[in-house]
């Protein structure tokens, strides 16, 4: 092959990216191509600013090496085959994804190809097992049920590592566009974007596995990797985190590889059921939700005077992200006690997480809510005893409700039952009512 343009989408790396990998050993010349999508771009002011220093990382990486990342903003599809017949390229290497939107990208891009005699070629990088490499016994399309497809997906023959690829070389007379400017985000302790940081956070990571069985659903440990957004947008390989995490062996590395079997489940679930975000997996579970936007816009604020749930909600707002077990109390404190429509809290998700993505976002808030697969749905999460159960001292809850700092040990849960005296002097909201079963979650 002559020149291959190698299409990024959410694998904005240099490492074990098999798409990269492959044209740079088949084609002569390579042409690095990001398209900025305006229909994207408009989604989360987080997520693009997290997209626009990954951006920019790449864009180093590929200069050291020799190339660059050309840049592009419109239609991905008509930008990549105007591009392609600009530097009269050959063919197109794109890594696979699963969301409605993603795939409707390829299956039009395959058609333009097609029409102007380019070969499309795809490739995996989006998850360790891509949907699809098992399958359920039975001759099912995909797995239902998670205890069953980790069985698969632990024992499956994972791809190899592909090389880094040392030198890229682009065609000649190449505008490679600039970027736009960075925008600002929205919350002030995000972390930065990039390969790079990525790298690094994974390297320190690796040295602070070995507790993780232990310390995970501790809420003010912070024991978790944090590198979700690094794999949501391919910053990291998901194949090479496993890998490095499989090294370490050990029973918190075992635990860490089992949340990464997660994230591969629930593509491999929206890749046969790509309506996730707004239908009901088990429709008998998507009940008559109330409406009451007062009650939202309380959970939206943190302020609806349930302290571990205000907390969960203002990390969200401040860092872009959230403790996996604050994401379960606050998702379930909306479903379940305020009974609210989980694609609220889905949307509201969406828009301040750097991680947030369609398959691992819905598929978990469906989880809670009990409308998905492999739920249950009369579940409940006590917000009180989770809060006193995964933040015992209430450190948690002081972190990021400062109106009760001055509040001690595990009384920062209930605040309602402080003396008077105390309670008054708290420029704190009163619970907010809950619609079922009146607070039954107040009881001691
Ligand atoms: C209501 C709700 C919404 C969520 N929305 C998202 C989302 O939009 N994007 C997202 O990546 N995760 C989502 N999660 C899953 C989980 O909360 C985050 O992946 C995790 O908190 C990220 O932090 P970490 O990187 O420190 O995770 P770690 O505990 O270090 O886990 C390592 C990796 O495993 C994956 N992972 C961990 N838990 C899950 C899980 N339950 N489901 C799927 N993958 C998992 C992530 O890629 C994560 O980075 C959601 C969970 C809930 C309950």
């Amino acid at each position: 092959m002559r020149t291959a343009i190698v299409l990024f989408t959410r694998d904005l790396r240099i490492h074990d990216n098999p798409a990269l990998a492959s044209a740079c050993a088949n084609a002569e010349t390579i042409v690095p191509l990001f398209v900025l999508d305006p229909k994207l771009q408009q989604l989360s002011p987080n997520r693009a600013r997290f997209l626009h220093q990954s951006l920019a990382d790449l864009r180093e990486s590929l200069r050291a090496r020799g190339g660059d990342l050309v840049i592009r903003e419109g239609d991905p599809v008509a930008e990549t085959i105007r591009l392609a017949g600009e530097v009269e390229a050959d063919g197109v290497a794109l890594t696979q994804d699963v969301s409605a939107y993603a795939r409707r990208r390829e299956q039009q891009l395959q058609e333009e190809c097609e029409r102007h005699r380019i070969s499309l070629k795809l490739f995996p990088g989006t998850n360790v097992l891509a949907p699809g490499d098992v399958r359920p016994g039975g001759g099912g399309a995909y797995y239902k049920v998670f205890s069953p497809y980790y069985r698969s997906w632990e024992s499956a023959k994972w791809r190899d590592e592909v090389a880094t690829p040392r030198k890229i070389t682009l065609p000649a007379d190449v505008n490679a566009g600039k970027l736009p400017p960075p925008p600002a985000g929205e919350s002030p302790e995000a972390v930065d974007g990039g390969e790079t940081e990525g790298r690094r956070r994974l390297k320190n990571w690796l040295g602070h596995l070995g507790p993780y069985d232990e310390l995970h659903d501790d809420m003010p440990a912070d024991g978790t990797s944090r590198l979700s957004a690094y794999l949501r947008f391919g910053c990291l390989s998901p194949l090479a985190v496993a890998n490095a995490a499989r090294e370490k062996d050990g029973p918190g590395s075992a635990a860490f590889v089992r949340q990464l079997c997660w994230r591969d489940f629930y593509y491999q679930v929206t890749y046969s059921f790509p309506r996730i975000s707004t239908t009901a997996y088990r429709e008998s579970g998507d009940r008559e939700w109330r409406n009451d936007p007062d009650a939202l816009q309380h959970w939206k604020d943190g302020l609806t005077g349930v302290p571990v749930v205000d907390a969960g909600m203002r990390q969200l707002m401040a860092e872009g992200w959230m403790h996996n077990r604050a994401r379960l109390i606050t998702a379930a404190f909306l479903t379940k006690h305020l009974d609210l429509d989980w694609r609220e809290g889905v949307k509201w998700f969406f828009r301040w997480l750097n991680d947030g993505d369609v398959a691992n976002n819905s598929g978990n808030w469906q989880w809670v809510a009990g409308t998905g697969n492999d739920t249950k749905p009369y579940r409940r999460f006590n917000p009180i005893r989770q809060g006193e159960r995964f933040d015992p001292d209430g450190e948690y809850v002081r972190r990021y409700v400062p109106e009760l700092k001055s509040v001690r040990g595990k009384a920062v849960h209930q605040p309602w039952r402080l003396p008077d005296t105390v309670r008054s002097g708290l420029d704190y909201p009163g619970p907010l009512e809950s619609h079922r079963d009146e607070a039954v979650w107040l009881r001691p």
